[in-house]
């Protein structure tokens, strides 16, 4: 915040400090002798330009990749590890219930575990009331910020009060020696502005440090609510979007009701202290300069609406614009191979072109309404000083009354400017706020970690389709599936082809439970996984996909990724399983062995090295039900040789649904299932298939290239 001792004495240019009206008026005393002025104009640094402004199942598990890194490795548990911290504040509900959070808290009905109802109780209300619901939690320290903030206020604006004693005492009686009086009353005036300045030092203070508090838990909450959103919702809305409204739209929405707030109260403490007191000095001239107010009253609030509108649309343009960045840079390779870099450049400025112009907009409107006040502000000094002349004419004022009534003038003008910024960033807060609100406060339609889990002991693996239909909520036109009927016995290998989009990648989506069907049953031991809590029936199921996804953490956090509780994973664990995954001979070839970086998506890895660490990821995950998808390119001998090797040790003993695409594996299936137009057409073992002379799986192995391996 700028300090109020850079401030040019003529400020009267309401909430324009550093910008002096042409042909304003210099007034005698600067708000640099009054102690801090809050009602500073926060700067726009929260609109345009922010604060600180083929292989369907890999990219289908590719959704998870979105998750911001930062909460990726270690800190973010696999399925099985504990729910996600509800409300968003870390210590979880409990810990919301303790700061007192009434903005988020269990409805009423919520069971335990139902993290679905878990949702901001100020559904419904206004964004207003929503905005101050934010600020509860900080409530304490909030009150004392205002208390701080009173007395701060109640010694600046006692100020101009006294120096017009001051200057009464030195115009009065000219010729009385009034050295001591005067010594004694700016002696005692500096300690009671010490006061003052010490008081709006720890009011900054503890205004800063809630509003970050108030913004590290929107992010938390908000982070929170993402990711409990079923898939289709990410298949719809893109993940730049939801980056901008973490990032940007929170720090708006968190200094409008920290920052902003403390400066409106402070600027409307002030004004109602100025104009009281200014009635006290001189009523006659009060009411002569209040007679203005009404006016700039309506022009606020049409400039607030405009602003507001403007914000919602900036930030959407914002959101759009970071998204494009987003996916070009996390594709720079493609963009790169294409030789598409001017274009993208094209595309980017074209939507940052689009900002500029909303922000033209805005610092149009705020151009206009900040100059209407601030030549109103002007016109005031200048009818106060016509009107107080004529007064002190007629000895109805004395030049001391004059002095302070002026300063009273100057301060309610600045307070006038600090409520109308006020205004406008609270304008701003409430046009960010509609899409956060709705982010926050959104309902996933999938159940997050609620439902039944089976027995341990007596668990089997065993998984059903039955007469199952399906279309992506992306394309409900488009049938996926069509009667759809597929049984997979506990323990047994499961060999899924089909021709390319026919479905395969969707049958291990929907296992996963990652989108639910239309209509028919999957069911796991004999019970629909609708009824089954899918945080424990993720955790019983390993994925192991053609281009597996790594996060930019190292090796060794990569496979602890597996565990429940990657926290209590051991390096002795870590090494065994890598061991198995014929995955430790490379790993301890780096230089930095298990403690390697692997890049974003595991980029500074090769394809079979990905695979392998995925494995062992798989291997440690120790999942009953196993969904495989086969690399359909062939690596080269020695590696194909390890990666099969892996892949054989990690079936055994599990439930197995593999997309093949090596003959090796049809051959030792114990079942092949052919997907075709969204059913199962053929199901039976490899050389009884085969020995269908017009059969569809005769037909794909003579088009389609197993690979031999
Ligand atoms: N998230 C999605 N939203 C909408 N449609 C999708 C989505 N994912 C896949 N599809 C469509 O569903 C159909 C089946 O896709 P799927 O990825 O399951 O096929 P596949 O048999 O695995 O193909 P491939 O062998 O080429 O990987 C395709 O027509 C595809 O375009």
């Amino acid at each position: 915040m700028r300090g109020p001792a850079a401030w040019p004495l003529w400020l009267l240019v309401p909430g324009r400090p550093a910008a002096r009206a042409p042909g304003s008026l210099p007034l005698p005393v600067g708000p640099g002798l009054l102690g801090g002025a809050g009602a500073a104009r926060r700067g726009s640094s929260g609109g345009p330009g922010g604060p600180g402004g083929g292989a369907g199942l890999a990219r289908l598990l590719g959704l998870w990749a979105r998750v911001p890194r930062t909460c990726r490795c270690g800190a973010l548990a696999g399925p099985g590890a504990p729910p996600l911290p509800r409300s968003g504040l870390p210590g979880g509900p409990a810990a919301a219930a303790r700061a007192g959070d009434e903005a988020w808290r269990r409805g009423p009905a919520a069971a335990p575990g139902d993290d679905r109802r878990l949702r901001p109780a100020a559904a419904g209300l206004s964004e207003a009331r929503k905005l101050l619901g934010l600020a509860y939690p900080e409530r304490r320290r909030l009150a004392a910020a205002v208390g701080f903030l009173a007395m701060s206020s109640v010694i600046t604006m006692s100020a101009p009060f006294f120096l017009g004693k001051i200057i009464d005492v030195i115009y009065t009686n000219p010729t009385v020696d009034y050295s001591s009086d005067l010594t004694r009353l700016c002696l005692g005036l500096s300690g009671v502005f010490l006061c003052g300045a010490a008081a709006n030092a720890v009011r900054v203070y503890l205004m800063q440090t809630s509003g970050q508090r108030i913004v590290n838990r929107l992010r938390m909450s908000l982070f929170s609510s993402i990711l409990r959103q079923e898939v289709a919702f990410f298949d719809k809305t893109r993940t730049g979007e939801l980056i901008n409204r973490l990032s940007a739209d929170t720090a708006l929405l968190g200094r409008s009701v920290t920052e902003n707030l403390s400066d409106g109260l402070r600027a409307g403490a002030q004004a109602s202290v100025g104009i009281s007191m200014m009635f006290f000095v001189s009523p006659s001239l009060a009411t002569f300069v209040l007679s203005v107010v009404p006016p700039m009253s309506i022009i606020a609030v049409i400039y607030g609406r405009y602003l507001r509108k403007l914000t919602k649309v900036t930030q959407d343009s914002l959101a759009q614009a970071t998204q494009l960045a987003e996916e070009r840079i996390g594709n720079v390779r493609t963009v790169r191979a294409f030789g598409k870099e001017m274009t993208e450049i094209e595309k980017y400025a074209s939507k940052v072109d689009y900002v500029m112009q909303l922000a033209r907009k805005e610092a149009f409107a705020r151009a206009g309404f900040f100059g209407a006040t601030g030549l109103s502000g002007n016109l005031i000094v200048l009818s106060v000083l016509y009107k107080g002349g004529l007064l002190m004419g007629s000895a109805h004022m004395t030049v001391g009354e004059l002095s302070s009534f002026l300063m009273y003038a100057f301060w309610v003008g600045v307070s006038i400017g600090g409520l109308s910024s006020f205004y406008s960033e609270l304008m701003k807060g409430l046009g960010a706020g509609g899409r956060l609100w709705e982010l926050l406060e959104r309902e996933p339609e999938m159940p997050f970690n609620e439902g039944a889990t089976l027995n341990e002991k007596s668990f089997q693996g065993a998984l059903e389709f039955k007469n199952v239909h399906f279309a992506y909520p992306a394309r409900p036109g488009v049938p996926v599936f069509q009667d759809f009927s597929l049984s997979i016995p506990s323990g047994s290998v499961t060999a899924l082809v089909g021709p390319s989009g026919s479905g395969k990648s969707t049958v291990i989506s929907l296992l996963l439970r990652l989108y639910d069907p239309g209509s028919g049953t999957i069911s796991l031991d004999g019970h629909d996984i609708r009824q089954l809590n899918p945080v424990w029936l993720r955790s019983k199921i390993g994925t192991v996909t053609q281009e597996p996804i790594l996060f930019s953490c190292s090796i060794a956090e990569n496979i602890a990724y597996g565990a429940d509780d990657p926290s209590s994973v051991t390096a002795e664990q870590v090494g065994r399983v890598a061991e198995v995954a014929n995955a430790d001979a490379f790993i301890r070839n780096f230089p930095q062995g298990f403690n390697t970086v692997v890049g974003e998506k595991g980029v500074l890895l090769s394809g079979g090295q990905k695979q392998r660490i995925a494995i062992a990821r798989a291997l440690l995950k120790n999942p009953k039900i196993l969904l495989l998808d086969e690399a359909t390119s062939a690596l080269d001998a020695e590696n194909e040789y390890l990666v099969q090797e892996a892949l054989d040790r990690l079936m055994e003993g599990r439930t197995v649904l593999i997309i093949a695409h090596r003959l090796s594996t049809i051959k030792n299936a114990n079942m092949v299932a052919v997907l075709d137009q969204g059913k199962i057409t053929e199901y039976g073992k490899h050389e009884d298939l085969l020995s269908k002379p017009d059969g569809m799986y005769r037909k794909l192995m003579n088009k389609q290239s197993f690979i031999s391996a």
